[in-house]
């Protein structure tokens, strides 16, 4: 039997949530136009291959064959399209792209989120330095501002700190490995249980706080006084807090915090990450980060790039939409077609009643606790 369910993780939407998400994509959009970004759409499918450097333990993508038993992807993201339109074209960098579309991931079942989602977001691609954050975090401040976002919290990280840290531990690579997964999922004692051993490392006493050490980003900051010496991990505090005091200059208001105990969001980050959520949200607002080797798994130069997506569906829980439901209908016939029109443009929400008599007209009307205006009378 024909079945009119839908399937499972997708919606329809229409109302304000339709008219919110349009209307939040549209502004992001012009923002970025009127920064100098360029449009690029890519297709809803992919071969399956484009998305290799994506790790799935979280989600799969909804697959299908081509005609050639190809994999095809709907896709479940959008910058590595991104990165396979830059390999696949001459196009010079660098170069700032804006997108806004449908992404595709099927989460386990039951968990409460949309396998469709859509998302719009700007990939800057050519330019390695810090000045590209700087950008996608303005922006993303900026029109959260725009978006009436007032409790938004902005979070860096960096997608080298726990590796850099791991590195540096007299571990062999399981154990490497063990001490990752008990860090990521807050799992305390099993993380204790793989410190233990080190009690006389240099790294001991800040092993000691890492799974806590997320939140305001000064106090962070601080604990990370207990960090042996080295010049990688240096070198990533130092990009943070540039960036920190770049943020506080322009946004003073604006809370800024460091998480260095996540899983980078995205396989492919090599740098900063950044993301933005509020209190009211389980997902994240915006979400983006450095990617300087992404491209290089396309073709053979190394590019560096940036980019940040905001989740459309979370922040239009923000959007106050006026109700524009027709509330007026406006009859007429084929005489008074021009007065129509005129009353259309002249009477804020109404829509023209299509009735082929006036009584369905009016019983339309009543239907839908509408006024209806009768044109044919004043052009008779
Ligand atoms: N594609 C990333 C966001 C992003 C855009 N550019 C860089 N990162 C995501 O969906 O999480």
């Amino acid at each position: 039997m024909f079945n009119r369910n839908l399937p499972i993780g997708t919606r329809d939407e229409f109302g304000s949530v339709a008219q919110a998400k349009e209307k939040i994509t549209n502004q992001i959009q012009d923002y970025f136009r009127n920064r100098g970004f360029q449009k690029l759409t890519t297709p809803l499918l992919e071969y399956k291959a484009v998305f290799s450097s994506m790790e799935q333990q979280t989600y799969q993508p909804y697959q299908m064959l081509d005609e050639h038993g190809e994999t095809l992807v709907l896709r479940p993201d959008l910058t590595l399209p991104v990165a396979r339109v830059m390999s696949t074209t001459g196009i010079k960098t660098p170069v700032k792209w804006y997108y806004s579309g449908e992404v595709f991931r099927v989460k386990k079942q039951l968990s409460g989120s949309y396998n469709q989602r859509t998302q719009a977001g700007i990939e800057i691609i050519g330019y390695r330095s810090l000045k590209a954050e700087w950008e996608c975090l303005t922006a993303a401040i900026e029109l959260c501002q725009q978006l009436a976002v007032n409790d938004l919290h902005v979070e860096l990280g960096h997608a080298r700190f726990v590796n850099a840290v791991l590195h540096a531990l007299p571990l062999n690579t399981l154990q490497q490995a063990t001490l990752q997964q008990a860090l990521f999922s807050k799992n305390v004692t099993a993380y204790q249980a793989v410190i233990a051993p080190l009690a006389d490392d240099p790294f001991y006493p800040f092993l000691e706080i890492w799974p806590w050490l997320f939140g305001d980003f000064d106090q962070v900051l601080q604990q990370l006084k207990l960090l042996p010496d080295l010049p990688e991990l240096q070198s990533i505090l130092q990009e943070l807090s540039a960036t920190q005091a770049f943020l506080q200059q322009q946004f003073s208001q604006q809370s800024i915090e460091l998480d260095l105990s996540i899983e980078s969001p995205q396989a492919y980050y090599t740098g900063m990450i950044f993301h933005g959520y509020n209190d009211s949200t389980a997902e994240f607002l915006f979400s983006g980060g450095r990617y300087d080797q992404l491209l290089s798994s396309f073709q053979n130069t190394l590019q560096p790039a940036v980019g940040l997506a905001f989740e459309v569906d979370q922040l239009a829980q923000y959007t106050a939409i006026t109700d524009t439901t027709p509330t007026t209908l406006i009859y007429f016939d084929a005489a008074s077609w021009g007065a129509a029109q005129q009353t259309l443009q002249a009477q804020p929400n109404s829509s023209l009643c299509l009735a082929e008599t006036k009584h369905e007209a009016e019983q339309i009307a009543r239907r839908t606790n509408s006024k209806l205006i009768d044109v044919t009378e004043v052009n008779p």
